[in-house]
């Protein structure tokens, strides 16, 4: 079954070529057709032209073997040289396919299929088609001619012979034909362990600064060892099965030789043979048990071939769940605005991130999404883009659903800049004109200026034409935004989607960014994303999301007066001063108040303590309390986000305004979970010696402290 299947991809890949083909199919049956018959020879000379001295006969056999070799060395060059294009434009024309395909997709298919996974379809597998139409296929189609042409040959010269030998070759491919299905399964499971192994050595490699700044070579060691290990078991099978499959039918041809010498001397000394038939049977023999040893070998690497294909086959052949209309509507720009009506959507099947998503988004204003981490902000900025389709409900764009549209046009008109803005190894110009190659300059520029980095542009020595190195790691994260945010403001889109832009930047450049995009209002409609309140006082509207619902919306000032879960987050981000580097950081003793176990404690007190605070910045990635530690500090999140992980798994997330580790102010109770930051997070750190000092001075803070942490722990 899957040995056909291989020979149908094939077929379909080099079908363009088909000329070709049968040129190729031509040479090979020339090639073939003079190595079968050529042992024929020798029945002539040892039968006829030895025995009768016949000077003429043997000059003829001998001028036709020359003959034979000349058209069989030609045709095996035309050959070679026409299978050597074929292949390489099948191959060619699958990466291009598969590329083109990849790119179609949506955010579905890269569930589906994760990055090692991809990488190695797209490396190893697309290299077994290569073999298999290089080498693998005309080798069968060889073997499998001569084969035919021998045995034709063998039943001519001695039938009861050549039926003795056909029962033989029968188990020698029976050993393949039981083994197939096991080998198929242990390639199958060895490819997996593969995509695995890639899949970490990407990690390994993206994350390289973060291993070497935490010092955590030797966790990621142990992964990579665990996967090698795995990997080293698929292969001891995958090697192990290969081999038999090449061994078994290597041993039965011996056996089947020995056969065939003692049955084939039987019918000479019952005179039923001559010594040049048999002679002659057994160098055709030989090589049509050479043609079948071939096939045995080579029916290892059709299977290994078929779940190549299969894995190939897998990623073409997905369909995108986005929605294509038969007729896509144009999309020009955003006339009155988006409105999302009863969106629900979910991931997978189990778990909705929006439920009854009811907005309006207006037409040239901004708006921002706004809402505690995993509320789902995020999910529906990602629906406004179209990286999916609602599973429930619609999103429309001045009353067409998004679905209906053209998704070209859609993008055409559509800027996006992500939290990590991913520039590629090109030079800046290239970035620049992403969505547009060729693209005139002046509009490269224009873009520049708007996000104004044109000037630290042209102050590089390679101006526009810097190379953009590791992925943009040659500038700092505050250009990197500008150049994304040019990319995104090139051919001048109707609609600007910003997802966390500033979350990684430091408070003057994030101030700046902010600033930056205030200046774009009025122009185009802008939706951002951002958990940092202050960035988004002045939106038109903002929409507060809470877990996959819209729980208000309204202006600044409108939800501060509503009091609700806004003025909560409102409340909890404010009260803090950041220097314009982030490295230093104050809580005001009113903020202090806030917090449940301080408050009662006169300001006064609280200000004094707000001195003792100690600012700790950190990347994504850092551990900044360990399960089991001495708990010896307490933190408050100034900005950037933290997860609470137990024995690995993460059980909550914290953010700007939220605490941790309180307990420790009074007692030495070893920490609970981990404390790990998920993006560059700035903490104020405040010690249990120093807050006993300052008890020492106010006894009333220890009081008030002892009563209110004992209610919490109860
Ligand atoms: N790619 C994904 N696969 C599966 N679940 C996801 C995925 N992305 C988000 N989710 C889940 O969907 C829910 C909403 O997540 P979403 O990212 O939209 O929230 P958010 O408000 O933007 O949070 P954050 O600020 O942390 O990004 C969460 O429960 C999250 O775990």
């Amino acid at each position: 079954m899957s040995l056909l299947f291989v020979f149908r991809f094939a077929l379909r890949l080099c079908r363009p070529y088909w000329g070709s083909l049968l040129l190729i199919a031509a040479c090979i049956v020339v090639e073939t057709a003079y190595v079968a018959v050529s042992p024929l020879s020798f029945q002539y000379l040892i039968d006829d032209a030895f025995p009768a001295k016949d000077a003429g006969l043997f000059a003829l056999v001998l001028t036709l073997l020359v003959i034979g070799g000349a058209f069989y060395l030609g045709a095996g060059i035309v050959s070679d040289r026409r299978l050597a294009k074929v292949n390489e434009q099948a191959v060619y024309d699958l990466r291009a396919q598969l590329f083109r395909h990849i790119a179609g997709q949506s955010e579905d298919f890269h569930r589906r299929f994760d990055q090692g996974s991809l990488t190695n379809r797209l490396t190893s597998d697309v290299s077994a088609v290569d073999r298999t139409i290089s080498g693998v296929l005309p080798r069968t189609f060889r073997e499998l001619l001569a084969l035919l042409i021998g045995l034709s040959l063998l039943f001519h010269l001695e039938w009861k012979l050549a039926l003795a030998m056909i029962a033989g070759f029968v188990l020698l491919f029976a050993s393949p034909y039981v083994l197939q299905r096991k080998a198929e399964r242990s390639s199958e499971r060895y490819r997996e362990e593969n995509d695995a192994y890639i899949g970490i050595i990407d990690e390994v490699l993206k994350g390289r600064r973060v291993v070497k700044g935490m010092n955590a070579a030797a966790y990621i060691l142990g992964r990579v060892e665990r996967r090698l290990a795995s990997l080293q078991t698929a292969g001891i099978r995958v090697t192990f099965v290969y081999a038999l499959l090449d061994r078994i039918p290597q041993s039965a041809f011996l056996a089947l030789n020995a056969a065939m010498i003692g049955f084939g001397g039987t019918l000479i000394f019952q005179d039923q043979l001559s010594v040049g038939s048999f002679i002659a049977f057994f160098t055709i023999f030989l090589s049509a048990g050479q043609s079948v040893s071939s096939l045995s070998q080579v029916i290892p690497s059709l299977i290994e071939a078929g779940v190549s294909f299969r894995r190939i086959a897998e990623v073409l052949q997905y369909r995108s769940p986005l929605a294509r209309p038969s007729e896509p509507k144009p999309f020009e720009g955003v006339r009155e605005g988006f409105r999302f009506r009863d969106v629900a959507f979910g991931y997978d099947e189990h778990a909705l991130a929006l439920d009854g998503v009811t907005l309006a988004i207006p037409a040239g204003g901004m708006t921002a999404f706004v809402g505690q981490s995993g509320s789902g902000k995020s999910t529906a900025l990602q629906l406004l883009l179209r990286f999916y389709d609602p599973k429930r409900g619609s999103i429309e764009v001045d009353g067409i659903d998004l679905r209906e549209l053209s998704e070209t046009d859609y993008r055409r008109h559509t800027g996006v800049v992500f939290q990590d803005s991913f520039l590629f190894n090109g030079t800046v110009y290239e970035n620049i004109s992403l969505s547009r190659p060729g693209v005139a300059e002046s509009d490269v520029r224009a873009a520049a200026e708007a996000a104004r980095i044109h000037e630290l542009i042209e102050r590089m020595p390679e101006g526009y034409a810097t190379l953009v190195k590791d992925f943009g790691g040659n500038f700092s994260g505050g250009q990197r935004q500008r150049i994304a945010i040019a990319r995104a403001l090139i051919g001048s889109p109707r609609l600007l989607v910003l997802d966390e832009i500033t979350s990684a930047l430091d408070p003057s450049t994030e101030a700046e960014i902010n600033e930056l995009i205030e200046s774009f209002r009025g122009e185009r409609t802008i939706v951002t994303v951002t958990h940092r309140l202050a960035s988004v006082t002045n939106a038109d509207l903002i929409v507060v999301f809470r877990n996959g619902t819209v729980a208000e919306t309204g202006t600044h000032r409108e939800l501060l007066a509503r009091g609700g879960l806004y003025a909560e987050m409102w409340e909890k981000q404010h009260g803090f001063v950041l220097s314009g580097d982030g490295f230093q950081a104050k809580v005001e003793g009113e903020r202090l108040s806030r917090l449940p176990f301080f408050r009662g404690i006169p300001f006064e007190q609280l200000d004094s303590m707000s001195d003792r605070f100690v600012t700790e910045k950190y990347d994504a990635g850092h551990t900044v309390v360990r399960e089991n530690d001495p708990g010896d500090k307490f933190y408050i999140i100034v900005r950037g986000r933290v997860s609470v992980e137990k024995a690995g798994v993460r059980v909550a997330v914290l953010e700007d305004g939220d605490y941790f580790g309180e307990i420790a102010l009074l007692k030495d109770i070893p920490r609970t979970a981990d404390i790990v930051t998920v993006k560059p997070t700035v903490l104020l750190s405040l010690r249990r010696e120093q807050l006993l000092e300052l008890t020492a001075a106010y006894p009333s803070i220890r009081e008030v402290l002892e009563r209110t942490l004992k209610e919490r722990m109860k």
